[in-house]
């Protein structure tokens, strides 16, 4: 009997052609991810399955005991790998299986730059799925039925990975999807029982469902030692080749360092390995075991709000959800791993989890678990503590805004550039910095630019590098923001050292204050005189003992935002209240004497001028009229050389 097909050829999605052919080259070493892979897959629909179930137990059909099973075709050079989970239907197999539906995609592709090398490693964050099929294979069918569809509503896809693929009808008995891999001839080696059990081992031990194969039948032998004949028509036996039994159940005693990441590679999607993790067994009013990762990389979409975040929860082993952003805070988005409650329903949803004050201590709970694990890792490798704030510092900033209650732990992780390190690695901690403090120092200073160099040789620092204060420099977009959460760390609270007058507290010693009561007495009309040419543009002039190179300054007022901040906010469109700056004069510095001693009104004027917009741009700002200034520095210039 003959039945008319309805297959149809389809076009891969740009983006998985490139990546289809960016991976068979870049991941040709490290052939052997295929299976993980694929049985992490076979293992997340096993998962959903069992979920769905839960609301209408006959989607296990009279099929109950989910597994993988995998097979292989020496002569024909085939692999199978089949399970009972919960299958595609016609819609996801296209959808699924012909693009990439992944967050992040296009910005991915944007990175690549061509170097099969650099880019190799870069589709390993991206994470390869499915289509890591194609490394070992030059042709993948896949066979599927979703679970609850009528047999006959099973699928074949199939593709040589190149631009296209087939989608056609089929009749398919059992629920779940087996996939057929015609391999390679360079990979045909896999199509090796020794082989196939031994990659499985490696990789996906601890997946918790179990991964089938056949028995090999071990020849036995007689008293003579002649092989004995083997029974015909035996029927083959089948034996679990993993441990399949959910690793964060087992104790941590028993689960071996490769083990744990392996499992996280399987949870993440991730291709190296995590930085750390935490594994935890909670009893008592709540019984929850969790399994936290920091992972090595951030992922190509932690600065998208509505990437996917959060945790993988099963309630008493059952997989519920993915993504459960409900157990920790957004601060710490990064962190991936397994949540499993003994307390939560099975029905458990989003809304509930949402609502439900066993969540939210857990929650507590975990953060803690996540801080400290974060300091345990900073005390003990300070490499690999740089390596995780050089990926995530800036998320962990938000820390502080949105987590009150743990803002000293918080505070404790966080790393700055400092004039102490005199470089533009973000690697010293506030404990280090308040260690170093100066006798009699009482806060925290810092300055916060655009960039370190910009801010290193900020004017402000002037009179902190003559005393040998230390500075904190800030040049995160999110730092001035962040200082606004921070109040103060270890008791001492923290001094923009561009706001407000200079306020060294004790370490200010009598001579200098005297110094600067007599400098202002001296130099009262002056300032008087500058404050008439700039009258709109500033707030304030006066002089200061903060300068000893330059010969000005601005300074906010105290409770005014930084400059920094300020312009942050107005690059991003917003209207921002009217604010004028304070300029500080230096009375020391010669430009400021010889402008003392200008008695042409205009050309006074022009050199004022000249010197504010100057201190506007040493502070990074940007002039309001830069025709003007050039204008005016040219007149001075052909002055001088007349
Ligand atoms: N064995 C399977 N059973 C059911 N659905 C599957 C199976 N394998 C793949 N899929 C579907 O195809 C989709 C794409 O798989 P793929 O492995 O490419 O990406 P992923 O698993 O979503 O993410 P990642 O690339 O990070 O592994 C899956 O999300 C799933 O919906």
């Amino acid at each position: 009997m003959t039945t008319a097909t309805d297959k149809e050829t389809l076009g891969f999605q740009t983006e998985a052609k490139q990546l289809l052919q960016l991976m068979i080259h870049s991941l040709y070493s490290n052939k052997e991810i295929f299976l993980r892979e694929l049985i992490s897959n076979a293992s997340d629909a096993a998962d959903k399955l069992r979920f769905e179930a839960l609301s209408d137990g006959t989607l296990y059909e009279d099929d109950p005991e989910l597994r993988i099973a995998i097979d292989f075709d020496k002569e024909a050079k085939t692999i199978t790998i089949a399970d009972n989970g919960i299958g595609m239907s016609k819609e996801d197999v296209i959808n699924h299986l012909g693009t990439i539906a992944k967050s992040g995609t296009a910005e991915f592709m944007s990175k690549l730059s061509g170097d099969q090398q650099k880019d190799s490693q870069l589709i390993g964050q991206f994470g390869v799925g499915f289509y890591s099929a194609f490394i070992v294979a030059d042709r993948v069918e896949v066979k599927t039925r979703r679970a609850g569809l009528d047999k006959s509503e099973g699928v074949h896809w199939e593709s040589e990975g190149e631009a296209e693929f087939s989608v056609e009808s089929i009749e398919k008995e059992g629920r779940g999807t087996t996939i057929i891999l015609h391999l390679r001839e360079d990979s045909a080696d896999f199509a090796d029982d020794f082989r196939i059990r031994s990659v499985v081992k490696k990789y996906s031990d601890h997946i918790s469902l179990p991964v089938m194969m056949e028995k090999q039948i071990t020849p036995e032998y007689d008293e003579e030692g002649n092989e004995k004949p083997v029974e015909e028509n035996l029927e083959p036996e089948f034996e679990a080749i993993n441990d399949a039994t959910a690793l964060w159940t087992r104790s941590r005693s028993e689960v071996e360092d490769d083990e744990y990441k392996e499992f996280y590679k399987h949870v993440s999607h991730d291709f190296q390995d995590p930085l750390t993790w935490s594994h935890n067994k909670v009893e008592g009013k709540l019984e929850y075991n969790s399994l936290l990762y920091v992972p090595a990389k951030a992922p190509f979409d932690m600065w998208n709000r509505d990437a996917t975040r959060g945790l993988k929860l099963y309630v008493q082993r059952t997989f519920i959800m993915d993504d459960a952003e409900q157990f920790l805070p957004l601060y710490l988005r990064f962190i991936k791993g397994v949540v499993d409650s003994n307390d939560l329903s099975l029905n458990v949803s989003r809304e509930i989890l949402q609502q439900d004050p066993a969540v939210d201590s857990m929650k507590s709970a975990l953060t803690k678990r996540v801080l400290d694990m974060l300091s345990k890792m900073a005390k003990k490798d300070a490499e690999q503590y740089q390596a995780f704030w050089d990926e995530f510092g800036q998320v962990l900033k938000e820390g502080p805004a949105e987590d009150f209650s743990n803002k000293e732990k918080i505070a404790k992780l966080f790393r700055f550039a400092s004039t102490h390190s005199n470089s533009e690695v973000q690697d010293q901690s506030l404990e280090d910095y308040v260690s170093r403090m100066k006798e009699g120092q009482e806060k925290i200073y810092y300055v916060a630019a655009e960039n370190y160099t910009t801010g290193s040789n900020s004017p402000h620092l002037e009179v902190f590098r003559k005393k040998g204060i230390e500075v904190l420099v800030l040049f995160d977009r999110v730092d001035e923001w962040l200082m606004g959460h921070m109040m103060d760390f270890d008791g001492k609270g923290f001094q923009d050292v561009g706001k407000g007058e200079l306020d060294l507290g004790e370490l200010e010693d009598e001579a200098d204050k005297q110094e600067k009561e007599k400098l202002e007495s001296e130099n009262k009309d002056l300032v008087e005189r500058v404050k008439t040419v700039l009258e709109a543009k500033v707030e304030e002039v006066r002089v200061t003992n903060r300068l000893t190179d330059s010969p000005a300054c601005l300074v906010v007022n105290d409770g005014d935002m930084g400059a920094q901040m300020r312009r942050i906010l107005e690059q991003a469109g917003q209207a921002m209240p009217e604010s004028k700056p304070i300029l500080e004069l230096n009375p020391e510095h010669s430009l400021v004497q010889k402008l003392d001693q200008e008695s042409d009104e205009d050309r006074f004027s022009d050199l004022v001028e000249i010197l504010f917009d100057q201190s506007t741009l040493a502070e990074g700002g940007q002039l309001d009229d830069p025709a003007a200034y050039v204008h005016r520095l040219n007149k001075l210039l052909l002055e001088l050389s007349q």
